[in-house]
């Protein structure tokens, strides 16, 4: 292919163009969030789905029934905390000790009504207590010190006195780090535990527990003791308290992402019950309810808002921030005379996030949570894939975005229905679109938006992913030809797309691949960016091309990494230069940027057929250097990156010949990014 590369850019490419998709789908809680136990003994799964269905039939929130959930959610009466078997899971008895969920009488808190009740036999010899296997395991690393913390209380006074052994112990039973606090029968108020955990060496693998063993001093009574609000903290991403799992964290910032959309996806909530809702998942841990999430299990919020704006911050990256719109999966939608309670419970939500303390009680609340600030946010997504309840849409974009944009003119309103179908008013500035297909597709669509008009809005592609081999069924089973992680032929299909991404970029402003994350342990959806497990994290061919794309700089602040990442900052251009186009039938795409900073042409060549190809630049710069840069990713078209091989395919970055005619040769299913001085 002979390719011209013009010396005049066409146009700005966004500092937003690639960035990150997240939503809890087995990637919160026990995945990105540092928490390392699962512990919601807040309720059963049944039991919130007890609570939804009591909420849903109080949907028409009165002004005093919002204030009371807007205040922390509606209030779960007695009766409806009985079932919590399911709490139990995590939890295992040591010996002859009998655990209960129950409906504790003097719950820690409001928000957590229900304790973890262990019972100890009279005339117990031995070990005696209860253990948590965390989330699929637990990583026990000897040089970091874990924060082990939870309360108890004696449901009735004792003479019982005692010690509570709080250990890291193998699933064998040794003991790798431990610690112990006296206690005595007569404290049947609420007492907190904080205590250190260093381990004494790093364990082998992550078949380990945590461990809490009760040993009286002299104890020949039955003895009964309430637990509640566990957690078990190793380092955090950045040390911030209740922070992100580093090694996920890192993964993540190595991407060099401009954007993180969230809290979903589906799980910005389907029902009117269970939709997220952001003052629930502010402030201590003790006063955060948690949630039946929408893909089917508990999230127990303890990652939430301001966790989630604290690690943009410390990423250097800004939210596309999603609110609730008004709508169930299930396909009912709130009638337009009941959405003011939940328009302004999503002002509220935008005002902890940019609000001025004393103007507005959330950002007071912020600021009184450590952040006077306002945090960066420039986009707000009404809804998720509001295309399923499109003929209700019209007026909830109407009042979501149109008392929205009142409240904050400066934030762009992104609409989640088909562009332009139905026609919307306010007129969307954005629209978000998904798209989840075969590596075909992708390579055959790699000008989905050169035909678009070119009007004022813009486009988001917030979710896009070669999932499936298979045409007739993308969405099926794995012989069917559904993908369990990336390989070349999907990451080099879209990185085709991709190139179409960036010569549009005048229109589209940001695009993410999705999902970003899961536990390779318990996964409702494949493939991901990026895999991991309790140990270990799997970075994909996907996750190299997308962070090939993306530019990284000064953002990462590990030097370990910093240097190597550092050509990858180069590859943000923020010019595109219009060249020869590609053949849009053909299997070989290319774009070419500059970055006027570095003064360096990136040309980013995507082969996603089976022959190499030859591709000569044509560069009309007064001078270009003799050498340049090639990082480059190929292999096999089934070649992936899994938990028993993560490295069959990682870039290689090499020097390459250049010049104002640079000679290159794509191989089969490859992506390559070549950088270049030029003057
Ligand atoms: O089952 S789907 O609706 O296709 O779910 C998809 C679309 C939705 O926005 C996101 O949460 C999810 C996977 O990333």
């Amino acid at each position: 292919f002979n390719v011209d590369v013009s010396l005049t850019p066409s146009h700005a490419v966004p500092s937003t163009l690639f960035g990150q998709m997240f939503e809890d789908i087995n990637s919160g809680d026990g995945g990105l969030y540092g928490e390392c136990m699962f512990s919601p003994i807040v309720y059963s799964l049944l039991h919130l789905l007890t609570f939804s269905s009591a909420a849903e039939s109080r949907i028409s929130a009165s002004d005093t029934e919002y204030a009371l959930m807007n205040a922390r959610l509606i209030e779960r009466n007695a009766d409806e905390r009985t079932d919590t078997t399911a709490a139990l899971d995590p939890w295992a008895a040591i010996g002859e000790a009998q655990l209960t969920v129950i409906a504790d009488p003097k719950p820690v808190s409001s928000a957590l009504p229900n304790s973890l009740q262990v019972t100890v036999p009279a005339g117990t010899s031995g070990s005696v207590g209860f253990s948590n296997s965390g989330f699929w395991g637990i990583k026990v690393e000897s040089s970091w010190t874990y924060n082990a913390s939870f309360y108890f209380r004696f449901p009735s006074a004792s003479t019982f006195t005692g010690k509570l052994n709080v250990a890291l112990q193998t699933t064998s039973g040794r003991v790798l780090a431990s610690n112990s606090i006296s206690v005595r029968g007569s404290q049947t108020g609420w007492t907190h535990v904080s205590l250190s955990l260093r381990p004494s060496t790093t364990a082998p693998n992550t078949d380990n527990v945590f461990a809490v063993t009760i040993e009286p001093t002299r104890g020949d009574t039955e003895t009964a003791i309430n637990f509640a609000m566990f957690s078990l903290f190793p380092p955090t991403f950045k040390n911030r308290p209740n922070g992100m799992r580093i090694d996920i964290a890192e993964t993540l910032a190595e991407m060099g992402p401009a954007f993180f959309r969230f809290p979903g996806g589906n799980n910005v909530g389907q029902t009117t019950a269970t939709r997220w809702q952001w003052n629930a998942t502010v402030g201590s841990l003790l006063d955060r309810p948690g949630r039946v999430g929408d893909w089917g299990y508990v999230n127990t919020d303890g990652l939430g808002l301001l966790e989630y704006l604290n690690f943009f911050e410390d990423v250097g990256m800004e939210p596309i921030m999603a609110v609730w719109s008004g709508y169930s999966l299930g396909g009912t939608s709130l009638p337009e005379n009941e959405l003011a309670p939940y328009i302004q419970q999503a002002a509220d939500q935008i005002n902890f996030v940019i609000g001025e303390p004393g103007t507005s009680p959330p950002a007071s609340l912020r600021a009184s949570l450590g952040h006077p600030e306002p945090f960066a946010l420039r986009f707000v997504e009404v809804g998720n894939e509001d295309f399923f309840a499109a003929d209700t849409y019209p007026y909830r974009w109407r009042d979501f975005a149109g008392n929205l944009s009142a409240l904050f003119p400066n934030i762009t309103f992104i609409a989640t229905t088909d562009a332009f179908s139905p026609i919307i008013s306010p007129d969307p500035q954005a629209y978000d679109v998904h798209v989840y297909q075969t590596p075909g597709w992708f390579i055959q669509n790699a000008f989905y938006y050169d035909s678009f008009e070119r009007n004022s809005t813009k486009y988001f592609e917030g979710e896009y992913a070669a999932i499936s081999t298979n045409a007739s069924n993308i969405f099926g089973t794995p012989d069917q030809g559904r993908l369990l992680f990336p390989d070349m032929q999907s990451a080099s299909g879209e990185a085709t797309f991709m190139t179409g991404l960036e010569r549009n970029s005048d229109i589209v402003f940001a695009a993410s691949y999705a999902p970003l994350l899961q536990h390779v342990n318990d996964s409702q959806w494949t493939p991901d960016l990026v895999s991991f497990d309790a140990g270990n994290v799997y970075r994909s061919t996907s996750f190299f091309v997308q962070k090939v794309h993306s530019s990284i700089a000064e953002k990462l602040k590990s030097p370990k990494t910093y240097q190597w990442l550092q050509l990858f900052s180069l590859n943000k251009g923020d010019e595109y230069l219009p060249t020869t186009l590609p053949d849009p039938a053909g299997t070989v795409f290319w774009s070419a940027v500059r970055n006027t900073t570095s003064q360096e042409v990136i040309l980013k060549v995507a082969n996603a057929g089976a022959d190499e190809a030859a591709v000569v630049f044509q560069l009309p710069f007064t001078s270009v250097a003799e050498s340049g840069t090639l990082q480059q990713l190929h292999g096999d078209p089934t070649a992936s990156n899994t938990p028993e091989q993560p490295n069959s395919v990682a870039p290689v970055t090499s020097k390459i010949a250049t010049g104002k005619v640079l000679n290159f040769t794509a191989p089969a299913f490859s992506v390559s990014v070549i950088s270049v001085q030029v003057k």
